[in-house]
């Protein structure tokens, strides 16, 4: 089962919440984890278990990356508010880069969702990249 990491910042919660009951019926069969606060709040509106880690600023986007990094996450949904600053700004980007990093589909916005919703990709069984760091270490 696919399984997918969701995160808002709060001046994107509603956005995010809007597009996943647009979506509810694709979210079904999925595995969902999520920040505190979005989690709970997605939970509310898709009427389904949603695995809480801490919220963002207390180190749930740091969980969330090292889920990435143990390949337990196949997609990231991260509407990140690019009008407003974040206390835990470090750990937004960590996490923006460890999904490039695994190369795991990561959608910051509405429009990026929607692609991989309906992409034919989503239903295969698609195949995470395991970093290549041979290039760096040559530099050692
Ligand atoms: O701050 C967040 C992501 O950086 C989101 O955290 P919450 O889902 O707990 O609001």
């Amino acid at each position: 089962m696919k399984t997918i990491a969701l995160v808002a910042h709060d001046g994107k919660k509603a956005e995010l919440l809007e597009w996943v009951k647009v979506h509810a019926a694709f979210f079904q069969d999925k595995e969902l984890v999520a920040t505190g606060t979005t989690g709970r709040l997605l939970g509310e509106v898709l009427q389904k278990p949603v695995k809480c880690l801490a919220s963002g600023p207390l180190g749930g986007d740091q969980q969330i990356g090292a889920l990435i990094a143990e390949q337990q996450i196949d997609w990231l949904v991260f509407f990140w508010d690019p009008l407003s600053s974040q206390p835990h700004d470090p750990d937004v980007k960590a996490l923006i880069r460890l999904a490039v990093v695994w190369n795991i589909p990561v959608a910051c916005n509405k429009a990026t969702a929607d692609f991989i919703v309906h992409s034919t990709l989503v239903a295969q069984d698609y195949q995470r990249t395991v970093p290549d760091f041979s290039a760096h270490n040559n530099r050692l």
